[in-house]
């Protein structure tokens, strides 16, 4: 038998449905994503994207439906798919009262992902926020806190990118820089579900998309423009 390990990463959802304030939000919900692949996410607001991304996190309860990581059944919160994936929020998830550094340490500390300085400016400085994190998380600026966050999905080293409105705050400079951070995820066989207001396009990466608004939210397999 092939270990999870080794098989070709794939994620695999089958009739996820769930509750929200005690009504059924989301029922029957089916897709696939392959290694290499950026889901596009999309529906109106409140269709449930959040709610979806944070149930495939492990942080809501599933009311129905099955979860394969690289084809072996797993439930979303347990350990063994935990270590697969890095999720980011609407929040950016920090203390404010931490330094970006110190939160991106304890970030990783709680993932128990090896901590290195160096990896960590050299991620910070791509994202042009090497200086300012060293600074008191809650006074930076939006877009400068959500580049801290990204900066934490990138040192996770995870294979699977769950991220809500990741370009939320963010300037045209910095949309642009998590376009190429997308795209040389998915080059390495790195997969990414994204949910963007805006439509993040990243060119010449396969794009499936799932519209939760669809009547049967199965995702139209559709290529991004190059
Ligand atoms: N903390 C919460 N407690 C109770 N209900 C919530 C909570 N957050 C969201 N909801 C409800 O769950 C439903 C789905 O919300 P969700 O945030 O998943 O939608 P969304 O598609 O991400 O929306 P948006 O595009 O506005 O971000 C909505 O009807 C919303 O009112």
């Amino acid at each position: 038998m092939v270990s999870a390990e080794h098989a070709p990463r794939s994620l695999d959802v089958a009739g996820f449905g769930c509750l929200r304030n005690g009504r059924v939000l989301l029922r029957q919900i089916d897709f696939s994503l392959q290694a290499g692949q950026v889901l596009q996410l999309k529906g109106s607001n409140g269709a449930g994207k959040s709610t979806l991304l944070r149930s495939l996190a492990g942080l809501m309860p599933w009311r129905a439906g099955a979860l394969a990581w690289c084809g072996q059944r797993v439930i979303a919160s347990s350990p063994a798919f935990q270590r697969q994936l890095s999720y980011l929020g609407h929040q950016c998830g920090m203390s404010d009262a931490l330094s970006g550094i110190e939160n991106l340490r304890f970030a990783l500390q709680m993932q128990a992902v090896p901590w290195s300085g160096e990896r960590a400016a050299q991620v910070l400085r791509a994202l042009d926020v090497l200086d300012v994190a060293a600074r008191p998380f809650g006074r930076l600026s939006q877009g400068q806190r959500r580049r801290v966050a990204i900066a934490r999905v990138l040192l996770s080293e995870r294979p699977l990118w769950l991220l809500d409105e990741p370009d939320n705050a963010l300037d045209a400079q910095g949309s642009a820089l998590l376009v190429q951070l997308l795209s040389a995820h998915a080059q390495a066989g790195g997969l990414a579900m994204v949910v963007s207001h805006r439509g993040l396009l990243v060119p010449g990466v396969p794009a499936p998309v799932l519209d939760l608004s669809a009547p049967s939210a199965v995702p139209a397999q559709q290529e991004a423009p190059c």
